[in-house]
């Protein structure tokens, strides 16, 4: 088997590169390299690892057809196009907590350095100015931090503030009262936020929402010398009314970790009184950046080299431990998928994938990929687990997950059922020996039989004699059927024959099948 082969393009604690090759990879580090550089060489690449240097864009994974996996050595994921990736079947995984900490004392960092004017009190010192009677400070204790976003970091940062006397008040709508509580912070609205506190730092992703959330607006409502520190993402704050009402003295001082165009190297806050930055250092600890290199790289190995998936972003996880357990019923999965889209025919609308027995206590999730992923085969070469639930969604497909818990007749079974303009056709699999995978039921018809290359699939009236004019047919044809497989709804009533056979089966054959005395329909399936 060939080594994925995985690129570095940011730069990272170079034991991401020793696990990618412990872990059977094949692994370049290249960084620092142009959009149109990297577009020339990602073709070659089924992972690329970032950190937020690299821009994913729809144009770099047009340019990326082997690439299975993105991962960023880090949180936010606002450089990489992930609908595009999703549509594409490239998985997206980021490392949510390895630099949470490191970020989060960033914060408190750039609070303190705020408080004090730190950094121009270092330069002008350094200077030789000794400017002992330009500086004065406010005291962290005693004062209200206002917190926007109360996730990890957030939390991290509200732990450490309570630690040094502060009182928290948090605006986060994710945030429930028990777990406001549990932190020991005040949960309020943003505009008691904005009344309350003496210092605000944020901690939300870049959304659509989050998106100039402290607009000038926002920035004026804020109580007179409040200060404030970003250490998450430039594009939270209206950069220009913050230099304004820092200017009128509105707010008292204010620290950026973060632009909202990087690099910044020039800038209107530039030069600012009360105005400290730094370039995006908020993960830049050693221990912070060991922790995302190692594990993006154990993360992207992992589903490269065993399937297995975690912290991503745009597919369900699927542990190392669950992957060879879920395989063979994925392998299941896939083909009752694919079944049921050959087979059903007119405006399907709906799909339907029930799992019982030892099936009903496993991840639906990764099951229910696999079930579209071949369903939806019929429409894209390209189609995998990642993107097939984003084609099924664009199509206008409803999909419904079912459990039974009870014991059937088979101790696994998963079902397959698609709604068309003719009723319900489904078809349902089981695994033999944990394993094997197996077809047990076509559109309410038992039978039994593998799913595997090229089928022909006849369904007829039970008579005597159908089975030898079948095999004769396709001896005249030259072809030579690998196994034959019979089921029927009841004696002389509707059955199938479901044959495997070494080769495609020509169109010729299809016809001259549909003339055999007693075919109701003749289908040639490939898997
Ligand atoms: N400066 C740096 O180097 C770093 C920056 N970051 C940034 O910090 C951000 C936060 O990281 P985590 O705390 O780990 O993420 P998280 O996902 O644990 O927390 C984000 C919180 O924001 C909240 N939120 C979402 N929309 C909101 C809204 N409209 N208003 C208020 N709250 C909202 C969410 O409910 C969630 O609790 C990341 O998205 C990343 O952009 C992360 C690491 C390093
Ligand atoms: O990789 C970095 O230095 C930036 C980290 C960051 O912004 C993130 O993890 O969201």
């Amino acid at each position: 088997m060939t080594k994925p082969k995985v690129l570095i393009s940011d730069k990272m604690d170079p034991n991401a590169a020793k696990i990618f090759e412990e872990r059977g990879c094949d692994v370049d580090v290249i960084t620092g390299k142009t959009p149109e550089e990297l577009k020339a060489m990602i073709g070659q690449y089924d992972g690329l690892a970032i950190r937020s240097s690299t821009k994913v864009t729809p144009e770099i994974l047009a340019a990326a057809p082997n690439l299975k996996v993105i991962g960023r050595a880090g949180i936010g994921v606002d450089n990489v196009d992930i609908p595009a990736a999703s549509a594409q079947g490239v998985v997206v995984m980021n490392t949510p907590f390895g630099n949470s900490i490191t970020t989060a004392e960033h914060a408190i960092a750039l609070m303190f350095a705020v408080a004090r004017q730190i950094p121009e009190a270092n330069a002008r010192t350094q200077n030789g100015e000794w400017p002992k009677n330009d500086f004065m400070g406010v005291e962290l204790t005693g004062k209200t931090l206002g917190l926007i976003g109360a996730g990890n970091i957030g939390s991290i940062v509200a732990s450490r503030a309570l630690g040094l006397r502060m009182k928290v008040v948090a605006y986060d709508p994710f945030l429930t009262p028990e777990r406001a509580i549990e932190m020991g912070v005040e949960k309020a609205d943003l505009g008691t936020l904005l009344e309350k506190a003496d210092f605000i730092t944020l901690h939300t992703p870049l959304t659509d929402e989050t998106r100039n959330i402290l607009s000038r607006e926002r920035l004026e409502q804020c109580k007179k010398g409040v200060r404030i520190v970003n250490c998450a993402r430039g594009g939270l704050i209206d950069e220009a009314g913050l230099k304004d009402l820092l200017d009128s003295g509105h707010i008292a001082g204010a620290a950026l970790d973060v632009f909202a165009k990087e690099p910044a190297k020039e800038h209107p806050l530039f030069g600012t009184p009360n105005f400290i930055c730094t370039p995006h250092l908020g993960a830049s600890t050693t221990e912070a950046q060991v922790n995302v290199a190692l594990q993006v790289a154990e993360q992207m190995a992992d589903y490269l080299v065993n399937g297995g998936v975690t912290n991503a972003l745009n597919m369900p996880s699927l542990s190392a431990e669950e992957a060879p357990k879920l395989r063979p019923y994925m392998a299941l999965a896939e083909k009752l998928g694919s079944l049921v889209s050959q087979l059903a025919h007119g405006n399907l609308t709906e799909i339907s994938i029930e799992r019982s027995g030892a099936a009903a206590e496993l991840n639906g999730k990764p099951i229910e990929g696999a079930v579209l992923a071949g369903f939806m085969r019929r429409y894209s070469d390209t189609v995998n687990m990642v993107n097939a639930p984003y084609l099924a969604k664009e199509r206008g497909l409803q999909v419904r997950s079912v459990r039974y818990e009870g014991e059937g007749v088979f101790n696994t079974l998963l079902r397959v059922t698609v709604a068309t303009s003719a009723g319900p056709r489904s078809v349902a699999g089981t695994l033999f020996a944990d394993k094997a995978a197996r077809l047990v039921e076509i559109f309410g018809i038992g039978v039994e039989a593998d799913l595997e290359g090229h089928m022909l699939y006849v369904v007829n009236e039970d008579a005597p004699g159908f089975i030898g004019r079948v095999g004769s047919l396709m001896g005249e044809h030259g072809i030579n059927i690998g196994t034959f497989h019979l089921g029927r709804r009841e004696t002389g009533g509707e059955a199938i024959v479901l044959l495997s056979v070494d080769a495609p089966i020509p169109a010729e054959v299809i016809t001259a099948a549909e003339k055999l005395q007693g075919v109701k329909l003749v289908k040639a399936l490939n898997f």
